[in-house]
């Protein structure tokens, strides 16, 4: 990741410090040096930190991302040569509407409430209000990170403070190379699910787009609003969209099926199964292919597991990972629309060579390339697999193909003999194939002597 930046400036490590910060603690347990010297030289804060966990409890998720940035607007006044506050949020904060714009929304329950609440509510009261606080929000996490903005808002006093909301964030682009992921957020755990042969159904709408945006093109957005909020300090907080769906639109059936092409080129290796996942779009085609699909496999390998004498672990896996997409189901059932007014207004405003070197004109995107690279980058920089083995991946599927034809000639082969010995169908059924296939044999052979 860094080899660049290392030959393009050799002493990079001189120019960086990185201090140890804990948000559930006062004052982030800072050091008093590190806060002395903190709040005597920052120009720039990028608030990224926060729990990006969907599943996180209220209390932790409040904490994180929601005290903690008011902990942080509170010491970012005491820094006197503060220029800019950069808060990162989420394109998904007020995912509840359909049509998003580039401003801040109101929450029901004021943020100052909820963290004092925190304070004197016990673990399981909070358990039982949950689902009412968070109304039509799908989690804790775009929950908090809503209360996150509206604080920025209200105690962001005199501070030159602009939101960054990007949506979904995968691997890079083209900085520094791409195809680079260093964690299972979002679509990759799906797609390592996916190319493992776990996943084989997913419960998607393949006409909804699929807002992903690459992780450089995040970075490359905040640095430009980094240094617009400093030099042209607008009057009012900015919010800037970082999406991708209304500038250069790609759906989920596009990428799913792009994710698989791929699969066939460069496979992962051990694969439990042959990659062949499918969108499925009513609760019952889910269950049946769930049911099908994931679980029964699982449990015949845990049972071949249990006969060799070895740990079963599949069914745990699957269970996890049905959670997972259960999960992400909300996300990918769902079209939105994000305008993007301030995020073209700030490209006009950069250089053009500027406009090069912090590229977030998504539009210059092609998804196809980009996808492929995404499931490379996934296998090189988070399977640590190397590409010397993907001949022997390749043979392993072929085997798990004939595994598969095998298993399901077996298969039909036993129910048709069942069927046979109790329906008399069935039988007639039967007799009139094998006849049939005699009748031409015969006609076959007794055409072909005659040729002779
Ligand atoms: C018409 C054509 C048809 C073709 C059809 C083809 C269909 C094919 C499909 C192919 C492939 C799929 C490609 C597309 C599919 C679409 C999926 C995209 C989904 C994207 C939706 C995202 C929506 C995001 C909206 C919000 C945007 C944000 O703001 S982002 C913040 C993003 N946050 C997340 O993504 C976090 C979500 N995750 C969680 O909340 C939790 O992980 C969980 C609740 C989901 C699961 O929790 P659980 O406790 O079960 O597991 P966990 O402990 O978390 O982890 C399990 C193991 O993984 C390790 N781990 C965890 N995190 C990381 C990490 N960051 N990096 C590395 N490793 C990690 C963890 O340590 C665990 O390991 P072990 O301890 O060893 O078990
Ligand atoms: N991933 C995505 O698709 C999207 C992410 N975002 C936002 O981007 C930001 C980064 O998310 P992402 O990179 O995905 O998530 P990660 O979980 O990878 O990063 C979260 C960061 O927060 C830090 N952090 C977490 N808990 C604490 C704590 N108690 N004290 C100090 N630091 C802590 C982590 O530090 P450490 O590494 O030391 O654990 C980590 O650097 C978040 O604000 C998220 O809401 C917005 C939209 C999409």
């Amino acid at each position: 990741m860094f080899e660049k930046v290392k030959e393009v400036c050799p002493n990079v490590h001189e120019k960086i410090r990185a201090i140890s910060a804990d948000l559930n603690q006062n004052d982030f347990a800072i050091s008093k040096e590190d806060l002395q010297e903190l709040l005597s030289n920052t120009n720039v804060i990028f608030h990224c930190a926060a729990t990006v966990r969907f599943d996180d409890h209220l209390r932790h998720a409040v904490q994180l991302n929601v005290t903690a940035t008011q902990q942080l607007l509170l010491m970012a006044s005491q820094m006197p040569k503060l220029e800019a506050f950069i808060h990162i949020s989420t394109a998904y904060s007020n995912c509840n509407l359909k049509h998003i714009d580039e401003v801040i929304y109101p929450c029901p329950v004021e943020p100052k409430k909820i963290i004092d609440s925190m304070e004197w509510l016990d673990d399981a009261i909070i358990d039982e209000i949950t689902p009412k606080l968070i109304g039509d929000q799908p989690n804790t996490y775009t929950y908090t990170k809503a209360l996150g903005e509206v604080v920025v808002q209200q105690e962001g006093g005199d501070l030159n403070i602009a939101i960054v909301r990007p949506s979904i964030m995968g691997a890079t682009w083209q900085e520094p190379f791409p195809g680079w992921v260093d964690n299972i957020n979002g679509p990759s755990g799906l797609i390592i699910a996916a190319g493992k042969g776990f996943l084989r159904s997913v419960r998607a709408t393949p006409m909804a787009v699929a807002d992903l945006i690459p992780a450089d093109t995040v970075v490359n957005l905040t640095l430009a609003v980094g240094w617009y909020t400093a030099v042209h300090r607008p009057k009012s907080t900015l919010v800037y969209h970082c999406t991708s769906g209304n500038l250069n639109p790609c759906n989920w059936g596009k990428m799913g099926f792009q994710v698989l092409a791929t699969f066939e080129k460069i496979p992962f290796e051990r694969a439990f199964r042959r990659p062949n996942a499918d969108f499925t779009t009513n609760n019952i085609s889910t269950h049946y292919w769930n049911a099908v699909s994931h679980r029964a496999p699982a449990i015949i390998y845990d049972f071949y597991l249990r006969l060799t004498g070895r740990k079963p672990r599949m069914t745990k896996l699957m269970n996890r990972l049905l959670r997972t997409l259960s999960m992400l189901e909300y996300f990918i059932n769902r079209s939105w629309e994000w305008s993007t007014h301030n995020t073209e207004m700030l490209m006009s405003e950069l250089s053009p060579e500027d406009q090069r070197v912090f590229n977030f004109d998504i539009r210059q995107l092609n998804w196809l390339e980009y996808i492929e690279n995404y499931v490379l980058g996934v296998k090189k920089y988070l399977l640590k697999e190397d590409m010397a083995g993907i001949p022997e991946a390749k043979q392993h599927l072929k085997r798990l193909r004939n595994i598969h034809y095998l298993f399901n000639t077996a298969l039909f082969l036993i129910v048709w003999r069942l069927l046979i010995a109790r329906s008399q169908v069935a039988r007639n059924v039967w007799f009139f194939i094998v006849s049939f296939c005699y009748k031409f044999l015969s006609y076959f052979r007794a055409s072909s002597t005659l040729k002779v």
